[in-house]
């Protein structure tokens, strides 16, 4: 159901709107043979009424015309394609024009490349010559009978990869004589472990190799560089391999013979490490490690085994067997590099020559290996005195300097005892570490100043504050009419318009140079529309203000929703324009009021904008005041905070100044501008509990500068905040400390209720903060629930279903679990219990749990959004929450 017929359904809907039974049954004529053409198009416009689907579609065929005469006949585009470039394009002939030249222009064919000397070197190394022939007997005759089209398909036989040669996939191994993709990590996911060796080049089995990868080839590789294939001659590359390959074998030979004299079979490691391990044993009898048999014969020497069992292995007979007498290990020389030290740490009981020992414990005071402690050496062999027992020197200073620090803040005598020196050699400093509590080594926090905040804010010399949330159908000129209001009061300066004008024209959008005030963007900016909650600050004489400009998309109502939750009042732009505040009622102008409403806004400035389109006409704006007048006290806004303005954003007239005499056709309103009427809501806008515990809703989680690593941003929904002030983050359940803290981007020492403040934050990691989270009061603490009951307006029938709740910046998915009553709209009292459906405009009891297992922070008093399949369905107050 669309969002008209959801606010025609609500029974308090009695204006005498268009009925959408009437609009609907318009729309099921038969396409015209023109619109099956333009079938494609119809879909997407389909959930639009059908004026505006033929003005679209109008729009869309005197734009295809356009674009096909700027194409001219040469480009050949099918209308279709043409289309499509328009839809894509929001309708811009230029930028369509553009688009489709640049994709159908033929495009050049590339100068080939001048061959340098090195490629025909390279040609002729390689036999990928599929046209000559010359291709190895090894490469598969598939692939090359097939061409390179066919080639390049068994090349890329996994699906996803793109069939598209790029010099990044050209194997680098010419090898295979063809560039060669890297295949996906999957492909080889089921081969052996070990085949793939197989098939590394020297061994020419090919049984695990996929069909596509050629082996490697059995004829000799032909030279590299420069000579001829043929090999008829060898190269004198060719001849100096060949000599150093001859000393190679000769020099072996000879080895061989060397070796065969030798009485032992024991390789020079073999022999080298018996040397090694007999002189350990001679000289360090206790040592726990023990040679074994094998190490006396063949195996390498270091592969040692270690005594399982911790108890220090005396020397026994068997021991000796490491020393060969024969191999008279004394009289070779050790050859054998140093182990690095890591490998010490690892094996800390390898042995070291003496003239080293000195030299490393110096560079590793804390890592020698002999003093490494751990479980599995021998007790002996441990370190005597261990270094991690006492703080490291880096401790020890900073240590020293938080009790320094400390005991100044507290004007403790500065003379402090100097104690006899420590065993460690630390002096009497080191001893005070000692006595230091966990409270004295975290850095301080920032102090409070313990601020009487509802005293000093009854006292405030500051004028009154309000934020208001713009609202209303897209393009009715929200973000316009805030661009011309900053500008107007010289919030933004007339280079920054002047240069905002200029990227519009360029871009021909020039009309919405103003919105591009608010709308900062690229995305915003390039499709003509606020997509999120654009905030900025502005100062009268009287008050200060905080713009909230709300996306009117129907898309984006849940950040319309977020802004709602943040403002004291709203402003509801219409557009006066002939049929455009017709098309706004039935689309979000309705739904946005309901839903400033249903997040507590009590008070509605209407801007009646545009009033230079329709000439400034009395009528027209007392049609519209008669409308949404009824419209918005049936939805419970009280007449005396509804308040009608005539205005045109575009060109300024009744926003910041009264309208000119001059201006003949306005002459009938003879009240303030815009502007003034915002300060009589802003000063309307109630009085503040600030003694209540605090809540701030995040809005915004961000870096607030180098000394400020993690901000938040949210309107202080009750109570009162200062620096040094401990509040606790919930759903995470984390604390975090109060740093510093900024009310309309400058630095205050408290933030009360109603305001939207930044709170710059220490003591908390980031991953514990996201927007729609709860800043509270650890004392007085939101809890995080499962399930609550609301009391709920239903804006659609409203079944047990699923839902996505939504409270400001939180949305959560959840279920309407059970519908408990249906209620008196007059009374509240209960009119049906658990009734199977709650009409549109129904007031209902109703119990909703949420989905995931993590609780929400949510409270009675919370009014909350229910939204289903992009469509708004309840809205309501929690009126109890379990956990
Ligand atoms: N004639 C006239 N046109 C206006 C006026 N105000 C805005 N417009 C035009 O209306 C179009 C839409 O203006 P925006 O300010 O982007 O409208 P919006 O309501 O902010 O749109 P969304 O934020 O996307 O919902 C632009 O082309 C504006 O130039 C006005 O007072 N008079």
């Amino acid at each position: 159901m669309s969002g008209h017929r959801r606010v025609k359904d609500i029974d308090y809907d009695e204006d005498g709107l268009d009925s959408y039974e009437e609009d609907h049954s318009e729309e099921e004529g038969e396409l015209s043979l023109e619109d099956k053409g333009m079938a494609h198009l119809i879909i997407r416009l389909d959930n639009l009424r059908k004026p505006q689907r033929t003005s679209l579609l109008q729009q869309m065929r005197q734009n295809t015309i356009l674009v096909k005469e700027a194409l001219g006949d040469e480009h050949g585009v099918s209308e279709q394609a043409i289309q499509e470039a328009l839809w894509h394009y929001y309708y811009d002939v230029g930028k369509s024009v553009a688009y489709l030249k640049n994709q159908h222009t033929p495009k050049q064919p590339k100068k080939p490349k001048q061959e340098s000397r090195f490629d025909r070197a390279a040609a002729a190394a390689t036999p990928m010559k599929a046209s000559s022939g010359e291709l190895s007997s090894s490469l598969t005759t598939r692939t090359f009978q097939n061409g390179i089209g066919a080639r390049k398909n068994l090349l890329f036989p996994w699906p996803g990869h793109p069939r598209k040669i790029t010099t990044s996939m050209v194997h680098p191994y010419p090898l295979l004589g063809y560039p060669l993709p890297e295949p996906p990590p999957y492909y080889f996911s089921n081969v052996p472990p070990g085949a793939l060796l197989a098939c590394a080049p020297g061994i020419t089995s090919r049984s695990y190799l996929p069909d596509y990868v050629p082996v490697r080839r059995t004829q000799p590789r032909g030279p590299l560089l420069g000579g001829s294939a043929s090999a008829a001659k060898p190269s004198k590359l060719a001849a100096l391999a060949a000599a150093r390959k001859k000393k190679d074998a000769e020099q072996k030979a000879a080895a061989r013979t060397v070796d065969e004299g030798h009485k032992s079979s024991v390789s020079l490691l073999d022999r080298l490490a018996k040397k090694d391990i007999g002189a350990v044993e001679t000289r360090e009898e206790n040592k726990s490690w023990v040679v074994t048999q094998a190490a006396s014969t063949s195996s390498y020497p270091l592969r040692r085994k270690r005594d399982p069992s911790p108890v220090r292995t005396p020397p026994t007979s068997d021991a000796p067997q490491a020393k060969q007498p024969e191999e008279k290990p004394q009289e070779q020389t050790d050859l054998r590099a140093m182990p690095s030290i890591f490998a010490r740490t690892i094996c800390f009981a390898l042995p070291r020559p003496s003239h080293v020992e000195q030299k490393q414990s110096d560079s590793m005071p804390y890592l020698s290996c002999h003093d490494c402690a751990t479980a599995t050496v021998p007790e002996v062999n441990r370190t005597k005195r261990d270094f991690f027992a006492g703080p490291s020197p880096d401790d020890v200073v900073l240590n020293a300097q938080a009790k320094a620090s400390s005991s100044k803040s507290k004007q403790a005598p500065s003379k402090k005892p100097s104690g006899p020196k420590s065993e460690d050699g630390t002096n009497g400093v080191t001893n005070g570490v000692e006595k230091l509590s966990v409270e004295d080594i975290i850095p301080q926090r920032t102090k409070s100043k313990n601020l009487d905040i509802p005293a000093l804010y009854a006292s405030r010399p500051y004028k009154p504050s309000a934020s208001f949330v713009v609202i209303g159908h897209v393009d009715h000129g929200k973000s316009t009419l805030m661009g011309r209001l900053l500008y107007d009061l010289k919030v933004v300066d007339q280079r920054s318009v002047d240069k905002l004008r200029r990227e519009a024209t360029n871009t021909g959008k020039s009309s919405f140079a103003l919105a591009w005030v608010m709308d900062s963007t690229s995305e915003e900016r390039e499709r003509g529309i606020t997509v999120d909650i654009a905030m900025n600050h502005f100062e009268t004489s009287k008050c200060t203000f905080t713009i909230l400009d709300a996306p009117g998309h129907k898309d984006f109502v849940p950040n319309m929703i977020a802004g709602a939750s943040q403002a004291d009042f709203a402003v509801l732009v219409i557009d006066a324009s002939t049929n455009a505040f017709e098309s706004g009622l039935r689309g979000q102008t309705k739904e946005h009021a309901l839903l400033v409403r249903s997040a507590g806004v009590r008070g509605v400035v209407v801007a009646v904008n545009k009033m230079d389109a329709c000439g400034w006409n009395k009528e027209r704006f007392e049609e519209i005041r008669s409308q949404i007048g009824a419209f918005l006290s049936s939805a419970g806004f009280k007449e005396e905070n509804i308040v009608f303005v005539p205005c045109a954003g575009l060109t300024g007239e009744n926003v910041v100044h009264s309208l000119l005499p001059s201006n003949t056709q306005a002459s009938w309103w003879h009240h303030g501008p815009l502007v003034s009427t915002l300060e009589t809501q802003a000063r309307a806008s109630g009085t503040l509990d600030l003694r209540r515990p605090f809540r701030l809703q995040v809005s915004d989680v961000f870096r607030g500068g180098i000394t400020n690593p993690l901000s938040v941003s949210g309107k202080v929904e009750q109570g009162a905040v200062q620096a040094g002030d401990v509040l606790l983050a919930q759903p995470a359940g984390q604390t975090a400390c109060v740093k510093a803290i900024e009310v309309d981007n400058e630095a205050a020492d408290y933030a009360v209720a109603g305001q939207i403040a930044t709170l710059h934050l220490t003591d908390i990691e980031a991953q514990y903060l996201r927007s729609g989270d709860i800043l509270c009061d650890p004392t007085k603490a939101v809890k995080n629930i499962t399930t609550f009951t609301a009391k709920v307006l239903a804006f659609e029938a409203l079944l047990p279903q699923g839902v996505d709740v939504h409270r400001g910046r939180l949305h959560v998915p959840g279920r309407v679990k059970r519908l408990l009553a249906v209620l008196d709209k007059g009374t509240g009292q209960v009119a049906k219990k658990q009734p199977r459906v709650v009409q549109a405009g129904a007031v209902a009891r109703v119990s909703i749990e949420f989905d995931g297992e993590v609780g929400i922070p949510l409270e009675v008093g919370n009014r909350v959004v229910l939204r289903n399949a992009g469509e708004t369905i309840a809205a309501g107050l929690i009126e109890g929450v379990s956990s």
